[in-house]
């Protein structure tokens, strides 16, 4: 039969269903009490569809008489349908069913390119059918975004204001988090075929004929895992001896969450929550099993779904030195299109993390449970439906973490979904459902938190009892996990609700990247008021040269070791005064820049996982780094030529050279300083390796000891070899060694330094000097950059 979709086919005002498959559509009329829906008589469906709509199951739903209504139950009542029943991205169960209502709409299949739309309506009730929203192309040009004057709306606020125009069926990316065509991003424009499914942030739209249909808002986020099993090779001691062994960190993990489900991750330490949680997320690999996000395959389309997923880890993901305001402010510039309101989106989100009063305070003067909230208010930001947070009570007393559950309950009842690992068991009631894991990464439990009492078979109605049993070993908890895969809880909470969909046939889709010199200056002047906010550190880095170089001149007294006449100590003092010049330039190099990238790792990981830019990133680094390299040359010049007579090199003036060899050897020894510091894993270690960065640098410079052999080798990856080489060659160290004394037995007097050419006072020597300090910093910044894209998950 053939209709109008929606409109209200009149069966003696009989309820009936309406089936649309991609604009084909047809109509079941409901008389009996019980009817069954599917495409095969034998399986005993009354209600049949056309045995080519391979998406709708032999036996796809049962539906019984409730009242003048019906009630639908997925499957054959018994077991799931293989496809589904989703209402928004909720799947009905064959248990609990859903009461149809006129006007229900329910979607068969997650996938849009390959799904039915089923419509129930009861012409005696009043109300009025849904509309799918769509719009026409047929011989307009649309423009598609978030503001109102667009001919189609997307109100989300990842989306830009004029996001995508599609003209002539030709569509084209004018935003900042990119369009999607059939999962595969679009670089300019490209040419929409029939079919096409288009993802815009949240949104879904399919192009039907002429039509383009807003199949789904991306307001209801679902995930489900499905068979997780994650193994390492580690090293562990059996009989006193180191043996390789394969330990399962996840032992099948097989999970259905759905939309707006507040889910926690609890267990013993070690037993595998945040590796879960991690691979949940999808940016932790599996070794077998799925993750599905609305029936996506996660790890092959993260890039479509990685500007929609908040994730808060264990470690603050905030500038101490910021204050609330700033935080966000900054966050929403870097994450949201340059089209946003940002004033009206920072002030929205502090009224929803209830930190509007605490607006001006930096997060440094901020309780733990107070910091916790600004992260999750950077992630709130962009509005994400799939919300991830790795211990977020941690650390907090029983009242903040009451305060904090709560927080997230009602952020999961605005229709977020929620995972969280933790390890307080007080305030779990608040979760819809519970995960227990036992060791080995064996899932124990899954289901609502009261019920886990009765599974585990414990009465004392304390969560910490389940722990206690969980703990006595991997095989104890084996054991409960396949008592849970046999269990109806795993039926009821795990089977009727999984829904797995695509898998990873698609290529990846490429990632969108954002303007780069826009994030280049924000990054710049966020950095710029970190720097500026730490007064203390900021005036030691400037005048601790220019200190150390002033303290030469009392201890050489009277002594002018840059120029003179040339006698027998003139030279060797000449260069340990211009050691001093390099030492102290590398020394202070290092010291600004060993911290620089290490101490903000996790602020870095995260926004790395949006959106953030390699080149911005270490662009805002080396600006500002820059900057200080030329505010500490100045002090420092100034406090030589105070300081000691100059010298009048016959290449360049003196002021000039001096100030060029400085700000090369500072600007080399900060990008060695990078270096490490995107090597190193953590503060300390970056400390510690202060020394040992600085102790080669004073014995290969060729001033202490003179380098022959390997040292001399070695010297040349010295950047004081080259630094000091420079200022010699200017000062002309060479000139300051006196002719050679015979003795009256005919032998030469040995002098204390022979002249080298290193010090040679040629421009080819002296821009051999500077061209080898730049050639450092040129590798050393590009090993940085290599270090820290291989830190990338995707
Ligand atoms: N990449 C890895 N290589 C080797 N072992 C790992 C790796 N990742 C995690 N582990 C180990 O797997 C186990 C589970 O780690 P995970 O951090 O997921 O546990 P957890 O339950 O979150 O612990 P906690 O509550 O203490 O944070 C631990 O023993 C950990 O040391």
């Amino acid at each position: 039969m053939t209709n109008t979709p929606g409109q209200k086919t009149v069966f003696n005002l009989n309820p009936y269903l309406e089936l649309n498959n991609h604009g084909k559509v047809m109509r079941l009329e409901l008389t009996g009490s019980r009817h069954v829906f599917g495409r095969d008589r034998g399986s005993g469906a009354d209600l049949l569809v056309p045995s080519d709509w391979q998406i709708i199951g032999r036996a796809h739903a049962v539906l019984t008489k409730v009242g003048s209504e019906y009630h639908i139950y997925d499957g054959d009542g018994q077991r799931p349908s293989t496809n589904g029943l989703f209402i928004d991205r909720t799947r009905i169960t064959p248990k609990e069913g859903f009461l149809l209502r006129d006007g229900t709409q329910i979607r068969i299949g997650q996938n849009p390119k390959d799904q039915i739309l089923l419509t129930y309506i009861n012409p005696a009730s009043a109300g009025a059918p849904p509309t799918v929203r769509s719009l026409t192309l047929a011989g307009r040009s649309v423009v598609l975004g978030r503001d109102p004057a667009c001919n189609l709306q997307l109100d989300a606020p990842i989306v830009s204001r004029r996001h995508a125009v599609i003209d002539n069926y030709t569509i084209t990316d004018y935003s900042t988090n990119g369009v999607f065509v059939n999962d595969q991003r679009v670089k300019t424009s490209q040419r929409l075929t029939d079919g096409a499914t288009i993802r815009i942030g949240p949104f879904t739209l399919l192009l039907r004929g002429d039509e383009l249909q807003v199949l789904d808002r991306g307001s209801q986020i679902r995930l489900d895992a499905e068979g997780l099993v994650r193994e390492v090779w580690v090293y562990e001691e059996i009989n006193k001896k180191k043996v390789k062994v394969l330990k399962g960190l996840l032992k099948q993990v097989t999970l259905a969450i759905e939309p707006g489900q507040f889910v926690a991750l609890v267990g013993g330490s070690g037993t595998g929550k945040s590796t879960l949680m991690r691979t949940l997320l999808g940016i932790d690999p599996t070794d077998k099993g799925r993750v599905y996000i609305n029936g996506d395959d996660l790890r092959t389309t993260f890039n479509i779904y990685r500007t929609q997923i908040g994730y808060v880890p264990q470690d603050d993901i905030i500038h101490d030195q910021l204050t609330v305001r700033e935080v966000l402010t900054y966050a929403a510039k870097l994450r949201l299109p340059p089209d946003t309101d940002v004033e009206s989106v920072v002030e929205k989100t502090l009224t929803e993390i209830e930190m509007g009063d605490r607006e001006t305070v930096l997060v440094s003067k901020l309780s733990g449970g107070q910091r916790k909230r600004v992260s999750i208010g950077v992630e709130l930001l962009a509005d994400p439906k799939l919300f991830f947070l790795d211990e977020p009570t941690s650390g907090l007393d029983p009242g903040l973490d009451k305060k904090m559950m709560q927080l997230l309950r009602k952020l999961a009842d605005q229709g977020r979904t929620i995972v969280l690992v933790t390890h307080a068991t007080a305030n779990i009631k608040l979760c819809d459902r519970v995960v227990f894991m036992g060791r080995g990464g064996h899932p124990c439990y899954f289901g609502p938190p009261d019920e886990a009492f009765q599974f585990f078979r414990i009465n004392s109605g304390d969560f910490a009892d389940i722990y206690n049993e969980l703990e006595q070993g991997e095989e104890h908890a084996a054991q409960w996990a396949n008592i849970f895969r046999q269990s109806p809880y795993y039926r009821t909470y795990v089977d009727n609700h999984l829904s797995t969909g695509k898998g990873s046939s698609i290529a990846p889709p490429s990632q969108v990247k954002p303007s780069g010199l826009q994030q280049l200056s924000l990054l710049t002047q966020r950095y710029f008021k970190l720097v500026q906010r730490d007064q203390i550190n900021l005036g030691l880095v400037l005048l601790t040269a220019p200190i150390g170089i002033s303290l030469i001149t009392l201890a050489i007294r009277d002594q002018d070791p840059l120029i003179g006449e040339p006698e027998a100590t003139l030279a060797p003092l000449a260069l340990r005064v211009l050691f001093v010049f390099t030492c102290a330039a590398i020394w202070i190099g290092l010291s600004t820049s060993l911290q620089e990238i290490v101490k903000e790792w996790a602020i870095y990981m995260r926004e790395r996982l949006v959106n953030l830019g390699l080149f911005p990133y270490l662009g805002s680094k080396l600006l500002i780094l820059g900057g200080l390299a030329l505010l500490q040359t100045v002090l420092m010049v100034a406090a030589i030529l105070i300081g000691f007579k100059s010298p009048q090199p016959e290449l360049i003036p003196w002021a000039i050279g001096v100030a060029i060899s400085t700000i090369l050897t500072l600007f080399t020894s900060m990008s060695l300083g990078l270096l490490v510091s995107a090597l190193v894993k953590n503060s300390s270690q970056a400390n510690s390796s202060l020394p040992l960065l600085l102790l080669p640098q004073i014995i290969f410079a060729g001033v202490l000891f003179s380098m022959e052999g390997v040292g001399r080798v070695i010297s040349w990856v010295m950047l004081s070899r080259w630094s000091v080489g420079a200022y010699g060659s200017l000062v002309n160290v060479n000139a300051m060694v006196p002719e050679a004394t015979v003795l009256p037995d005919g032998s030469m007097m040995p002098l204390p330094f022979e002249p080298s050419a290193i010090y040679e006072p040629t421009w080819a020597n002296l821009g051999l000097n500077w061209g080898m300090l730049l050639l450092h910093a040129t590798v050393y910044l590009g090993l940085t950059l290599w270090v820290q894209k291989r830190k990338d998950i995707f």
